[in-house]
């Protein structure tokens, strides 16, 4: 069955690529079948020369023959390169594109490392598979056929021997082959594993170095690493044995012809010069025979790999439902809300649910706070209002419409996040400003970096907007990278901004900065922050609590001071808010 699953796999993958793997079986074949000739043509030559003449028009075909059978396979091998280098462009761009699209529920249970090493060593291994084995063995199989019949022509009873040496070595090679896919897939996966540790330190390495956990991380890495190394060991043993085992059924049977054919010659049933063809006849022999070896054995090694990029693919990935459906609103006269939860149920475990019944609607305009303690679901409902999951049970609507009907790209452009690390990517402060959006003229630029407070930052940079941020804008102050993720959202027009209110300490000037951001946005889009400040509480126009997955009070902040013990309570817990006293403008 899993050898059938690989053949089905393996057909699967070269569908679209038919026409150039069969063009290098194609010349492979034409190079083996004008090999195929020069014996009959050595065995004229050889006897014309033991006569005493030359046949010179003869010795000059043979020298044509080889230098056309020498290009043809030259040709071929170009050809096989070229389709494992377009086979494994093409699947790298497969992989990448689906792992931008698979569900983040999935994502997130799987391991980046491990995921890098599916898109770039495991497509890499197929192509050392097609490199090898689909033209090559599909040429090597012909060939072998060919082989054998040119050489029961030459001497039936010579072939007889040829294929008793030659049939058992091959039997003792496939049962090689075997352990090698065995060990090939544990090498694959091994190397997964060494990434995936790898690209977790990298991304915590400040935390690696300040639990001074070096000797432990590098154990662990070299443990990963061990492991790799046994598994390629293991094959590169087996693989190094097969190499002599074929050899020497190689040299068995050339042994055994000269020693049946010399007896031949001298009995005079046969001449020199067939002797010599069969011989030369033979070598040919040799190459389909490796060739069939080399393509089960690359089979065998890279179905490993592309066993772990077929389970790549697999995976669900976010898919827009095909049809857009009427307003789930009744006929209120109201405005719109831009979001709405009704009755939201979500969990990322099943029965364990994480918000429970939430309810809320956000206008258009002005600026709404989510307050409550740690683990309430606040970064959750973050997560549904930018669809990042659906519900599990309720709905969320986006301008009146169920959110699961919209387009995610429209969604996203609708409702934008600024997370509360913004981590920015490595590039130039412009481009992390244009990242993801159409590019704005000059003046809209500008209005956007006035707005957040960013000009005074852009003219202190030493290259201005063309200055480069660093590996996730580390360059830039927590701050700066704050306000420069709210001017990347803003660039691209959402009606609703996101935004995970920063909770490390702010220096009373960036805090105020900060405020008079988020009033001003609040002023051309709807604004939704989880608030950590007092200020920002204070300043928000609607603050919902939320505690254990449920909203348990909504109003403003004057409002709930007066009306709700809860909410009073996480005031008493909580610094930031217990500075706050009653604006008198609320
Ligand atoms: N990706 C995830 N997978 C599984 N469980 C998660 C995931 N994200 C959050 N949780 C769990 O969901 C619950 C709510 O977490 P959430 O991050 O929404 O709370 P929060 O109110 O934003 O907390 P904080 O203020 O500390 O950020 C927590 O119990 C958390 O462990």
């Amino acid at each position: 069955m899993a050898d059938l699953a690989r053949w089905r796999d393996l057909r699967r993958l070269a569908r679209g690529y038919r026409g150039r793997i069969l063009a290098a079986a194609a010349l492979s074949l034409f190079g083996t079948l004008l090999a195929l000739t020069q014996p009959l043509l050595a065995r004229i030559a050889v006897d014309g020369a033991a006569a005493g003449r030359l046949p010179w028009p003869v010795i000059g075909a043979l020298a044509a023959l080889f230098a056309a059978q020498a290009s043809a396979l030259a040709l071929a091998r170009y050809v096989q390169a070229h389709t494992g280098e377009t086979m494994t462009r093409d699947l790298r761009r497969d992989v990448t594109g689906h792992l931008l699209r698979v569900r983040l529920s999935v994502l997130e249970r799987g391991r980046t490392g491990d995921l890098i090493a599916r898109a770039c060593g495991d497509t890499a291994a197929v192509k050392t598979l097609i490199a090898q084995s689909l033209g090559t063995g599909l040429a090597g199989l012909i060939g072998l056929i060919a082989a054998v019949g040119v050489l029961a022509w030459l001497d039936p009873w010579l072939l007889a021997a040829v294929v008793v040496l030659f049939g058992g070595s091959f039997g003792a090679l496939l049962a090689v082959v075997r352990r090698v896919r065995i060990a090939s897939r544990s090498a694959q996966s091994a190397e997964g594993v060494l990434l995936s540790d790898l690209e977790r330190v990298l991304g915590g390495i400040r935390v690696v170095r300040a639990c001074r956990a070096e000797r432990a991380e590098a154990d662990r890495l070299d443990s990963s690493a061990r492991r790799a190394y046994l598994a390629n060991l293991r094959m590169a043993g087996m693989v190094a044995l097969s190499g002599p085992a074929n050899d020497l059924a190689v040299s068995g049977a050339f042994l055994a012809v000269l020693l049946v054919g010399a007896s031949r010659v001298s009995s005079g049933a046969m001449t020199l010069g067939e002797l010599v063809g069969f011989t030369l006849a033979m070598t040919y022999l040799a190459a389909p025979v490796y060739e069939i070896f080399q393509a089960v054995s690359a089979v065998q090694q890279g179905s490993g790999a592309l066993h772990r990029i077929n389970e790549v693919l697999s995976l669900p990935v976010e898919g827009d439902r095909p049809i857009a459906v009427a307003r789930v609103d009744g006929a209120s006269r109201r405005p719109t809300p831009v979001l709405e939860f009704r009755d939201v149920w979500f969990g990322y475990e099943p029965d364990r649910p994480v918000l429970r019944g939430i309810d809320f609607t956000i206008p258009s305009r002005g600026q709404t706070a989510l307050v409550g303690p740690s683990g309430a679901g606040k970064s959750t409902i973050f997560a549904l209002a930018e669809r990042f999951y659906d519900p599990d049970r309720g709905t969320v609507l986006l301008n009146g419409r169920d959110a699961r009907w919209t387009r995610y790209a429209h969604h996203r452009a609708t409702v934008g996040l600024v997370e509360q690390d913004c981590p920015l990517l490595a590039g130039t402060l412009r481009e992390n400003l244009l990242y993801g959006t159409a590019r704005p003229d000059d003046h809209e630029l500008r209005r956007v970096l006035a707005m957040t407070g960013l000009l005074p930052v852009v003219a202190a940079l030493p290259q201005g907007l063309d200055t480069p941020v660093g590996e996730r804008g580390r360059r830039l102050s927590g701050g700066q990278r704050q306000r420069v993720a709210i001017a990347r959202c803003l660039l691209s027009r959402p009606e609703l901004i996101l935004l995970d209110e920063p909770t490390a300490h702010l220096d009373p000037d960036s805090e105020r900065a900060l405020t008079a951001t988020l009033r001003e946005v609040s002023t051309v889009c709807s604004l939704m922050v989880i608030a950590h400040r007092s200020t920002t509480i204070r300043s928000a126009d609607q603050i919902l609590v939320i505690d254990a997955g449920v909203v348990t009070a909504t109003g403003t902040h004057s409002e709930l001071s007066r009306s709700d013990p809860y909410y009073r309570s996480l005031a008493d817990q909580t610094p930031s808010i217990v500075r706050i006293t009653p604006s008198p403008l609320l």
